[in-house]
C-alpha cells in the first residue's frame, strides 16, 4: 500500500528540492510566528512556485483568523490546510467553506481519552493528523520532536484518511506505521540538525525508511 510521506517545516529552496527529489508526497510550510520554521509570505510565494505540481503543498496554521488564512492561500496556493491549533469543529467547517480547500485537522494525543473528539472532527475534516500533545507551557503545539504512545491508535475505527506525526525519524517510522496502520507519516524535527534547520541527508533517509514500510503494510 502506498504511504503518504509529508516533510514539514521546509523553509529553503535547497531542502525543498531535496524533499521533492526524494519523493515526498506532501511538503509542509509553517505559518506560526513563534516557530523556528515560520515562513514570511514572500518566501512562501517563492517556495510555493517551486513545489507546484511536484507534491501537495500543505499550509500549517495555528488558530489563524480568516485574514491570515486569506494571505496564505493567496501567496502559497496550498492544496491542503493543516489546522494545528484549538480550532473548534464549527471553525473547521467554516474554514473549509470559506477557502474551498481540503482540511487536515490535527488531534493532539496523549491518552485514549484524547480521541473522544474524533467523531466530531471526522464529520467536517478531510483527513486527520494525530500528533503528540505538547507539554504545558510549550511555545508551540507541535514540531517539538515529542512522541506519543502509538498504541492509543491501535483499535482506531476511522472512516477517514489519517496520518501520524510527533517525534518520527528514520529509525522509528516503520514501527509507528506498523502499530497505527496510518496511511501517512509527517516529520519535521526528525529531519533536522537543529530546530528549523533541515538536513538533506536526513530527509532522504527518512523518505527511504518510510517507503520501505510500504511492502509490510496491508491497510
Ligand atoms: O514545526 C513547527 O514548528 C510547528 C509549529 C506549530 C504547530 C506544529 C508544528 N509542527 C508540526 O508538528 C508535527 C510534529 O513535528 P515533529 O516531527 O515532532 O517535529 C508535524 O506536523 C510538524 O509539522
Amino acid at each position: 500500500m502506498p504511504l503518504l510521506v509529508k516533510i514539514c517545516g521546509l523553509s529553503t529552496r535547497e531542502t525543498l528540492d531535496t524533499a521533492l527529489e526524494a519523493g515526498a508526497d506532501m511538503v509542509g510550510f509553517v505559518f506560526f510566528p513563534p516557530s523556528p520554521r515560520h515562513l514570511s509570505l514572500e518566501t512562501a510565494r517563492e517556495l510555493g512556485r517551486q513545489a507546484k505540481g511536484r507534491a501537495a503543498k500543505v499550509a500549517l496554521t495555528v488558530d489563524a483568523d480568516d485574514a491570515t488564512l486569506e494571505n496564505i492561500v493567496e501567496t502559497l496556493r496550498p492544496d491542503l490546510l493543516q489546522l494545528h491549533g484549538k480550532e473548534t469543529i464549527a471553525r473547521v467547517r467554516d474554514i473549509k467553506a470559506t477557502f474551498s480547500l481540503p482540511v487536515m485537522k490535527v488531534i493532539a494525543v496523549e491518552t485514549s481519552a484524547d480521541l473522544a473528539v474524533l467523531p466530531g472532527y471526522a464529520s467536517v475534516a478531510d483527513r486527520i493528523l494525530f500528533d503528540a500533545r505538547a507539554p504545558r507551557g510549550a511555545t508551540r503545539p507541535g514540531g517539538l520532536g515529542a512522541v506519543f504512545d502509538w498504541h492509543v491508535l491501535e483499535k482506531l475505527d476511522l472512516q477517514l484518511p489519517f496520518m501520524v506525526s510527533g517525534g518520527l525519524s528514520a529509525g522509528n517510522v516503520a514501527e509507528a506505521v506498523r502499530v497505527t496502520c496510518a496511511g501517512g507519516v509527517d516529520v519535521s524535527s526528525g529531519v533536522e540538525s537543529a530546530p528549523g534547520i533541515k538536513d538533506p541527508e536526513m530527509i532522504r533517509h527518512f523518505i527511504r525508511a518510510a517507503r520501505a514500510t510500504e511492502e509490510l503494510m496491508v491497510r
